[in-house]
């Protein structure tokens, strides 16, 4: 049994129109998938009501289990235990999860002592550790520091030390480095490559560009349309496409790193980020 299935997942609006519909995909522990797609084909949604954070008017139906628990319909406080202790989520602009008016510090400490039952002492130190942990020097004055005084880099560094504060079993990241300039985005996906290894934790990276799933992530979930196309293999989509949409991804991705905008390690299966 995978740890998160996600299955017949169906979004409606108040007037029947539907968003999602009959998303299916699973993942395991220490599994890394990719779901790409172009703008507007459900991608956030998916995560969102995975989360049980839809927007007012909005109704999912289906299923989304996490190990035994079903988590769509479960009551709202249910739902604040699993949200950041056991499913974490990376936005693509940090100051979504960030408050902008609260130190790092504060905001580090306030899951570890809700979630963890940590001291305020040992809170502190911990949150030092999560920050060294996701490659931040000078801790302490990151500790200190508002969001808003760090760069966009070190922001992001933040808030993927926030959303792996209570150790999650899933990571969720919803185009986490799109907003980074490339040098700056590759240093953050080999973080989060190499952070979700250590500590077995599947990952959910979503994003609508290719070369950067196919850098990050083994599996594939190629969405269009509020619908799953197909569900494979990075290598496996590369080597044969299953839906002509995954190979007209496939085909610009390609011109783009032709042109030497990705890297080339993105085209050998076996991500090496
Ligand atoms: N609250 C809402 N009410 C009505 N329609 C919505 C609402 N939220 C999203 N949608 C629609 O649902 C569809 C899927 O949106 P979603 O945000 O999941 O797309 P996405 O794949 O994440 O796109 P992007 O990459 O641009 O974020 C879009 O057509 C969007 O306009």
């Amino acid at each position: 049994m995978s740890l998160l299935e996600v299955r017949d997942l169906t979004v409606t609006t108040a007037d029947q129109r539907r968003l999602l519909n009959g998303v299916s995909w699973e993942v395991d522990a220490g599994e890394r998938l990719g779901v790409i797609g172009e703008s507007g084909s459900g991608k956030s949604l998916t995560a969102l009501a995975i989360l049980g954070l839809l927007p007012e008017g909005l109704r999912a139906t289906g299923r989304v289990r996490l190990g035994e628990r079903e988590l769509l319909g479960a009551p709202d406080r249910a739902l604040r235990s699993v949200r950041g202790a056991r499913i974490a989520m990376v936005f693509q602009e940090p100051l979504t999860a960030l408050d902008p008016l609260m130190r790092v510090g504060h905001q580090l400490a306030g899951p570890l002592r809700l979630h963890r039952g940590l001291s305020r002492s040992a809170a502190r130190s911990q949150a030092r550790d999560l920050l060294t942990m996701a490659g931040l020097d000078e801790t302490e004055r990151v500790l200190r520091s508002f969001p808003w005084q760090l760069s966009g880099g070190q922001r992001q560094r933040v808030g993927i030390a926030l959303a792996l504060a209570c150790e999650p079993e899933v990571l969720l990241a919803d185009e986490p480095t799109t907003a980074l300039d490339v040098t700056v985005q590759a240093k953050i996906l080999e973080l989060l490559h190499d952070l979700v290894e250590q500590t077995n934790t599947a990952l959910v990276f979503i994003s609508h560009d290719l070369p950067v799933v196919a850098r990050l992530t083994e599996q594939l979930v190629v969405m269009r349309g509020g619908q799953v196309l197909e569900h494979t293999t990075v290598s496996r989509a590369m080597d044969s496409p299953g839906h002509a949409y995954t190979a007209e991804l496939i085909d610009s991705a390609r011109a783009v790193t032709d042109l030497g905008a990705a890297a080339p390690q993105a085209w050998q299966g076996e991500p090496d980020a």
